[in-house]
């Protein structure tokens, strides 16, 4: 219906040829580092290679379609993913293949709560014999479960929680009821239309005592016909701000009856007389959040801005607004300071949070490990960091994709640069697995308990908060001294707020009121305390990877922008702490501005790297190519608003006013 509009040789995919020739250092290798080696990006590529190619996997831009088309193209899609693709590939969870399938999958998918949520906790929860029933079905997708813990009335406060599971001695079944609307489960991905069960988190009620929160496997729907299940009500919750392929369920329960056996009894057994054995602490109950909050933030936030930092530095780099030398050509917008500056920390962002979480799941397994031999000591630790970082990296993520989508100017607020979708995607993800100020307040209530203990009795990782203030020694802008200038912030914060509590409690005030009272500051803490570990984490990884020269100078510059860019931004923090001086703070900004224009050069290359396919962006702004216009003209046409030269509907309610301003134009009928 149009007709085609292409230059021959577009100056824009001219300009991003350049910036590569420019480039100072070898892609490929940043490439390997990203991946943790050679073989693992040339195992990666496989399997991205294996998705794309496959055509059942094909369908039109995700800008195109309606929210029904997304979540139908999603559904078949996974169901041929997890059914076919995966086991007929040899390729399977636990496998260092799986690894990479986030790398792989499709820009729209489902089913995913069902193998990160409902899948583990029948693992974490489930008995041998109850694993050994319910996994083999729940892999094979006969059966489709989803993680139903949050209600319409409560998400956050896991004790507030209303639905029951009350034991019925008589019939060896725990029935389970929503007692109010506000009990319904609301919220849980996968529920509304594809899950034909849920992994339930309800009360457990024996002879009216009640027990707290436990896990309950519920079957929902029929497996014949997939009609709910008598007294069960299920659907979607509707549209949201993104997410749109996923049914986001609610799930109402009015005497729901499953067997006794359906109560994942790992941890804690009802007896068929009603006799309730603990065998394990209640904080296990929350272990499938741990994992999640350690395990995710990579592929649901540093990835998506990954992704952004892709989109929108390729196209500043083609993107030419206006002069820099008075009477020269046009400039890319990139080669302003201030793009650069919106841009490359963001850049920093991906790396220091990806090496840091690396760190924390290397922990988590250590923790999981001496969990099977019966110790958690580490639990506490391992919460206290997993809930700050999950909090961090989720919130510094989702404000860099905003920076990307705004520094894009108009495009960026187009569907086709695919910013609107990475910042939809992203954003609840401060919210999902933990509110984000809920999870720094469980930090930091860990950290007030550590700061008024010895050293020689807290973790090493945590030992710094009550030993002393340590000097820096030289600039303040070697990695040493980063390290040194968080690790005395956090320890001072740390301490402050737990002197206001003391002090408060001293006087008298109940523990919940000092709590709240101080809550703002001890947000803060925590906020620094997980600074100082991405800062050192991102530290010793630079320090210890092994590289050549022109890699090292840039992982180097990196961290060293990460933690300047954050004492630039929030520099009264570390003046009121007495940390630094002005002196310091002036020329940490200058330093930041110099590591900016050193990085410029390589600003395409580093985000080249990352080395995600154009398939995987759907973005006209950020292809390899950096055929921005003629991709963006291409994607309009496909907009189904335009799939007729004239829209008859909008036609029809204009068309009297139309011919009335014919016929004045034509001189027919007089304007009054
Ligand atoms: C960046 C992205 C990161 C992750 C992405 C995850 C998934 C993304 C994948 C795909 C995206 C698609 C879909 C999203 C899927 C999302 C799934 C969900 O959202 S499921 C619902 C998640 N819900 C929550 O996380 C609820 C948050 N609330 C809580 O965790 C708890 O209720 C609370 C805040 C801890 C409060 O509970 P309570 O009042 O009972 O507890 P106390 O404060 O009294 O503490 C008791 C005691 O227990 C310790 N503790 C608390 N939590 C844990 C834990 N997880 N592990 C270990 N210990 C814990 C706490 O510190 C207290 O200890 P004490 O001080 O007494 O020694
Ligand atoms: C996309 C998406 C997918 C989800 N998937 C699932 C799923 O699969 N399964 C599932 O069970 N749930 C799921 N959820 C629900 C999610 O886990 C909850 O929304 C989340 O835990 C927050 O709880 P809430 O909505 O009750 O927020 P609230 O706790 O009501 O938060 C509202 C405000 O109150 C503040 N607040 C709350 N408590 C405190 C406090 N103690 N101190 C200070 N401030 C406080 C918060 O900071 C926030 O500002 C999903 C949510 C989303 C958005």
């Amino acid at each position: 219906m149009f007709s085609t509009v292409k230059d021959d040789m577009s100056i824009e995919s001219t300009l991003i040829s350049k910036e590569r020739k420019n480039a100072k250092f070898p892609v490929e290798e940043l490439t390997n580092v990203w991946d943790g080696g050679k073989e693992e990006t040339e195992l990666r590529r496989k399997i991205v290679k294996l998705f794309e190619d496959d055509p059942v996997l094909k369908s039109p831009p995700i800008c195109t379609m309606t929210r029904e088309e997304r979540f139908t193209k999603a559904t078949r899609k996974s169901a041929y993913i997890y059914r076919n693709l995966i086991p007929n590939n040899g390729l399977h969870p636990g496998s260092r293949e799986f690894e990479h399938f986030s790398r792989a999958m499709p820009i729209e998918n489902n089913l995913l709560v069902h193998m990160i949520a409902f899948i583990p906790c029948i693992k974490s929860f489930g008995s041998q014999e109850q694993v050994a029933k319910w996994l083999p079905l729940a892999l094979n997708l006969n059966i489709i479960g989803a993680y139903a813990q949050t209600e319409l009335g409560h998400g956050s406060f896991l004790r507030g929680i209303e639905t029951e599971a009350t034991f019925d001695k008589k019939t060896q079944e725990f029935v389970i009821n929503c007692p109010k609307v506000s009990s319904m489960k609301w919220w849980p991905g996968d529920m509304g239309l594809n899950a034909n069960h849920a992994l339930v988190m309800a009360n457990l009620i024996i002879d009216g005592k009640e027990y707290g929160m436990h896990a309950f496997i519920v079957q929902i729907r029929d497996l014949s016909t997939h009609m709910p299940l008598p007294g069960v009500t299920v659907g979607d919750i509707g549209s949201k701000m993104g997410f749109e392929a996923i049914d986001n369920g609610f799930l109402y329960m009015k005497n729901v009856r499953i067997p006794r056996e359906n109560l994942l009894n790992k941890n804690s057994e009802v007896k068929p007389d009603g006799t309730y054995v603990k065998k394990a602490s209640d904080r296990l109950m929350y272990g499938s959040m741990v994992n999640l909050r350690v395990n995710l933030p990579k592929s649901q936030a540093i990835d998506v801005l990954a992704k952004a930092c892709t989109i929108a530095i390729r196209y500043s780099a083609v993107r030419r607004q206006g002069l820099l030398n008075p009477g020269g050509a046009e400039v890319a917008v990139l080669d302003y300071t201030l793009q650069q500056h919106k841009l490359i920390p963001q850049l920093a962002t991906v790396y220091a949070t990806k090496f840091a979480g690396e760190g924390i799941i290397k922990k988590h397994q250590a923790f999981l490990q001496n969990m099977a031999k019966g110790n958690i000591s580490d639990l506490a630790e391992i919460h206290a960091l997993s809930a700050s970082f999950k909090a961090s990296v989720s919130e510094q993520c989702t404000e860099g994709v905003e920076v990307c989508r705004r520094a894009c100017g108009g495009h960026g607020y187009s569907q086709a640069s695919g910013l609107p979708f990475l910042l939809c995607k992203i954003t609840p993800s401060c919210t999902y697995e933990g509110e984000n100020t809920v999870l720094y307040l469980q930090t930091a209530r860990y950290l007030v308990k550590c700061a008024s203990k010895q050293a020689a009795d807290l973790p090493e990782s945590i030992a710094f908060l009550v030993q002393p203030i340590q000097d820096m020694k030289g600039s303040i802008t070697s990695l040493d001294n980063l390290i040194i200038c968080f690790k005395n912030s956090a320890a001072l914060c740390v301490q402050g707020v737990s002197k206001k509590v003391n002090e408060m409690s001293n006087k008298g005030l109940a523990m919940h009121e000092v709590w709240n009272k101080s809550s703002v500051q001890l947000v803060k803490s925590a906020k620094m305390y997980v600074m100082q570990y991405i800062i050192g984490a991102f530290v010793s990884f630079v320090t210890e990877v092994k590289c050549s020269e022109p890699i090292k100078e840039i992982l180097q510059d990196l961290c060293c922008l990460y933690g300047l860019h954050y004492i630039n931004t929030h520099s009264g923090e570390f003046l009121k702490l007495g940390v630094l001086s002005a002196h310091h703070c002036t020329l940490a900004e200058e330093t930041e501005i110099q590591l900016l224009e050193k990085l410029r050069p390589n600003a395409v290359g580093i985000v080249d790297a990352f080395d995600f396919t154009d398939s995987s962006m759907e973005s006209c702004l950020g292809a390899y190519d950096g055929n921005v216009y003629e991709r963006l003209f291409d994607m309009a046409k496909l907009s189904p608003l335009n799939k007729e030269k004239v829209h008859q509907e909008s036609y029809r309610h204009l068309r009297p006013f139309l011919l009335e301003g014919r016929d004045i134009l034509e001189g027919v009928k007089s304007k009054n």
